[in-house]
């Protein structure tokens, strides 16, 4: 087969399947000899390091429609991947030539535009503010195009200074940044929106943002940078809680980005216990609590292994963020690489280390005699870590757990778990890509058979009970307010609970400390 044929195969195969390149180019059942599958992977490679550009160029000079007739779009390979590895080639290769014989179509098409192609490359380089053409690919491999910054509620609850999420957009005007509606890669200049999927706590800049460096919101932990996947565990494992429900562990903590999350996701309320076995990390982590004023967290150095489930009767929901092979991290697309056959094994026997250690983790938190919820996740891309050990946790498990449905993770996220490895529970677990704006991720969520959905039903009569209770406390807070407008001022209109919630608290607070002053 043509080796750009061959390339683009795997390249489709990677698409649906992710794993490694390797892998991922003997499942294709491409074969040649060792030098040809050499020169293949690198080019798919090179081509993943290039990619966002080259999809952003296709936009512009569409060669799909151009060239209608040789890439027709139910082709095998793809058109798509075809094209992405001849205008590798063409552009970003040392010989800036596609090596194939000058009446191949594909080839005879995609030079049809050469010129228009360089032009809109160079157009592209500027724009980004790029030295070269090969810079370009440097930023799409290094970075997710965006950056994440969550706000940290905790921070306004415990201080006397406005550290709402509208002073944080008031601060953000005044520094020059315009906040736009919808959501826009790469995210302008100067510019932010709100995060489609975690609208009330996450924002998202300009991949190249660093305006945080020395900033009072940034340096008070009232934002907190963080990846947006990696926020989805603690919102998952945090869906519907109430304070009357129970108590919440964080197994595996430091440095303690989840649990910071999980805690502004109890409004600082009840008790979480947070677990990290490493000393220098735990260490880490009681720095990042104090930090993001997370007063509900009760940090344990120790191994989750290890305690007892007993001594935890009322805990009801654990998140599992476990140790993984870290695949997933994109600045640290180590799977991409090369690797000999040694290599390759020692990769494996990693992995079904890694794998064992994280369904013992799993099996230990099912052993919590209340516990009605675990939520279980990694950054990692490997089936081995994800969907394949969340398979084994439930075989392990008796029958006693099964997966929540979709409704209960993110519904609106689209790109679910691999179908062939889950089967229809797939649809349960989620998935992240760069493509997706994120590192790799994957998130699923178990509930005990006998209560889950009895506890998602009472957590939400127990919300709305809750949401009456505060309006109505909002509301009496609010006459009773004496008239300075100090408190009024500092409260943003609530809508939520959790808003409604922290404004009473705020008020609450407010009023004892004006008490304390007279
Ligand atoms: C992927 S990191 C957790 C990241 C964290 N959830 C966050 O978002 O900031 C995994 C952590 O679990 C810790 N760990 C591994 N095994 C553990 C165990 N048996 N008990 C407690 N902590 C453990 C590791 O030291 C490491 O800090």
């Amino acid at each position: 087969m043509n080796f750009y044929r061959s390339a683009a195969l795997a390249l489709d195969h990677l698409d649906k399947h992710q794993g490694s390149v390797k892998g991922s180019l003997a499942a294709a059942k491409v074969n040649g000899s060792a030098g040809e599958s050499k020169r293949i992977l690198a080019l798919i490679i090179e081509t993943l390091k290039y990619r966002d550009v080259l999809k952003q160029l296709l936009t512009t000079v569409p060669l799909t429609k151009l060239e209608r007739e040789t890439f027709r779009s139910k082709g095998t390979p793809s058109s798509a991947n075809l094209l992405l590895v001849l205008l590798h080639d063409l552009l970003f290769s040392p010989k800036g030539k596609i090596e194939a014989s000058d009446k191949w179509p594909p080839k005879e098409a995609v030079l049809r535009h050469g010129a228009r192609l360089k032009a809109e490359l160079v157009r592209l380089q500027i724009k980004a503010g790029k030295s070269s053409v090969r810079e370009l690919g440097k930023a799409a491999s290094s970075t997710v195009e965006a950056r994440y910054a969550r706000w940290n509620p905790n921070i306004e609850l415990s201080r006397a200074d406005d550290f709402s999420l509208s002073a944080l957009h008031a601060h953000l005007a005044a520094k020059g940044f315009s906040r736009l509606d919808t959501p826009v890669y790469p995210v302008p200049d100067k510019s932010y929106f709100m995060d489609p999927h975690l609208t009330e706590h996450l924002l998202v800049f300009p991949a190249s943002s660093t305006w945080w460096v020395g900033d009072k919101w940034y340096e008070s932990g009232a934002v907190i940078l963080q990846d947006k996947a990696s926020c989805f565990p603690a919102y998952v494992v945090m869906d519907g809680w109430d304070p009357a429900e129970g108590e919440c562990i964080d197994a595996t903590a430091a440095p303690g980005n989840k649990t910071s999350y999980m805690s502004a996701l109890m409004g600082a309320e009840g008790t979480l216990y947070a677990f990290e076995r490493s000393p220098k990390r735990y260490q880490t982590l009681c720095n990042m609590l104090q930090k993001a004023e997370c007063g509900n967290v009760k940090a344990t150095r120790g191994d989750f292994t290890e305690t007892n489930p007993a001594d935890y009767p009322n805990v009801t929901r654990i998140l599992l963020d476990p140790s993984c092979s870290g695949s997933g991290i994109v600045n640290r697309l180590d799977y991409l690489v090369d690797a000999d056959e040694a290599e390759d094994d020692e990769q494996a026997e990693r992995l079904e280390k890694l794998a064992a250690f994280q369904l013992q983790m799993i099996q230990h938190a099912f052993r919590f005699p209340a516990v009605r919820r675990v939520v279980y996740s990694t950054c990692s891309i490997h089936a081995e870590e994800d969907e394949r050990v969340v398979a084994k946790a439930l075989a392990s498990g008796k029958g006693k757990w099964k997966l929540a449905p979709r409704e209960w993770v993110l519904p609106s996220w689209e790109r679910r778990g691999l179908v062939e490895e889950l089967g229809d529970a797939a649809d349960s677990v989620i998935r992240c890509l760069p493509e997706d704006k994120t590192n790799g991720f994957f998130v699923s969520c178990f509930v005990r058979v006998d209560a889950g959905e009895e506890v998602k039903a009472k957590a939400k009569g127990t919300k709305r009970a809750r949401e009456e209770e505060v309006a109505e406390a909002d509301e009496e807070a609010d006459e009773e307010d004496d008239g300075d407008g100090t408190a009024a001022a500092a409260t943003p209109k609530a809508k939520t609970a959790a808003q409604l919630d922290r404004a009473r608290r705020k008020k609450q607070l407010q009023k004892k400390r004006r008490k304390a002053a007279k």
